[in-house]
């Protein structure tokens, strides 16, 4: 099968920034693939260049085996999603919808063949009722709809969507995260979705890449990236693991808050440098009370608890460590009560060395 998208060593700068390194990509046809990446890691410059939008300075974009090469972006059959919607706010929501099928330059629909597939893609994404309504006239959520039914309107082969929830609350985010998923799975094209958000890329990405500083760190399904981040700066993106730094020597691996022993744990190499990390994450670690031990296979260690922070389902816990740095611990509150800890009060914070990652 034709890959939806083959990128091969693009770079671009802007000046003496290097916004894109030799990145390399192929994503399969009818995939959802999310593009996670700290801010400036290069996210949007790799969609604008996929879309035509800017020149790369090397590398080639195909899209469904076809080179783009001198191709204009109106001519690449990519739809762009943006986080503004960029609407026309005094037309309604059908005129929104149908703007580029009659206005296009090559084969503009008759306005009854138009007329049929816009009503079709208003039922899609569930704005029927709302036709005649202004852009003014209607919420947040139901602009993102009509953003995204006037691109999918085109019957793109490839639709970039770059923070197209950034604009929205969080419920509504949710809310429209499972409508998106949704509304791709129905058509069956290819969605490459830029994200800051990790919950959002491990929700929505069959396929997750993550970008940094300009070159691709790992490509892999949601829960491997997860599982298994490549990195120690993946690790640190996904805003799910504690990392200490160190140095691994022999079995241990040697940082400021303690001596850990890596037998059992997982290994990423990462190139041979001797300064190394060690990740573990938020909700593996037990908390105990100072006086309770730990068993001869576990790791331990001793800090002071802070504050604790309540996200919805679950609870984050921050604890100081005596040599600086904070380690957080996440409960989910769907298995366990709300934990109890006093402000000051040491503890001892336990985990088995399964659930750590040693790269080194
Ligand atoms: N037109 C431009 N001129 C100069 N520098 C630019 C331009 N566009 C982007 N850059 C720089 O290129 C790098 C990558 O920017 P890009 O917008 O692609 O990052 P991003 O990952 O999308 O970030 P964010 O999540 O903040 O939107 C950044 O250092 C940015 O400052």
């Amino acid at each position: 099968m034709t890959n939806a998208l083959l990128v091969s060593g693009l770079s671009k700068s802007y000046g003496n920034v290097v916004a894109l390194d030799d990145v390399s990509l192929r994503i399969a046809a009818d995939r959802y693939v999310s593009l996670l990446g700290p801010s400036g890691s290069g996210k949007t410059t790799l969609l604008r260049v996929i879309a035509g939008f800017e020149e790369p300075d090397a590398g080639q974009v195909v899209v469904a085996g076809r080179p783009m090469d001198r191709v204009p972006a109106h001519r690449r059959g990519i739809g762009f999603v943006f986080q503004n919607f960029a609407l026309f706010p005094h037309l309604s929501v059908k005129e929104n919808i149908g703007f580029g099928l009659v206005n296009r330059e090559e084969a503009p629909l008759a306005p009854r063949l138009a007329d049929a597939r816009v009503r079709d893609m208003i039922a899609l994404v569930g704005l029927t009722g709302l036709e005649s309504r202004r852009i003014d006239q209607i919420s947040g959520g139901q602009r993102q709809r009509v953003a995204l039914a006037r691109t999918l309107v085109t019957e793109p082969k490839l639709v970039l969507l770059d923070e197209p929830l950034g604009a929205l609350d969080a419920n509504l985010r949710a809310r429209m995260r499972s409508e998106l998923r949704a509304i791709r799975e129905r058509l069956g094209i290819t969605f490459l979705h830029v994200t800051g958000s990790e919950t959002e890329a491990l929700a929505m990405g069959d396929t997750v890449v993550v970008l940094d500083r300009g070159r691709i760190a790992q490509v892999g399904d949601a829960a491997s990236v997860y599982d298994r981040p490549a990195s120690p700066n993946v690790a640190r993106f996904l805003s799910c693991y504690n990392l200490f730094t160190g140095e691994l020597a022999d079995d241990t691996f040697t940082t400021a808050a303690g001596r850990f022993p890596i037998a059992g744990a997982v290994r990423q190499t990462t190139g041979g440098r001797r300064e190394g990390a060690y990740a573990v994450r938020y909700d593996r670690i037990e908390v105990r009370p100072a006086g309770a031990g730990a068993s001869p296979d576990e790791v331990r260690i001793e800090a002071t608890f802070v504050a604790s922070e309540y996200t919805g389902a679950s609870v984050t816990s921050f604890f100081a460590l005596d040599a600086g740095g904070m380690v957080e611990v996440e409960a989910h509150l769907s298995h366990r009560a709300p934990p109890a800890y006093t402000e000051r009060q040491r503890y001892g914070l336990v985990w088995r060395p399964q659930d750590a990652i040693v790269f080194a």
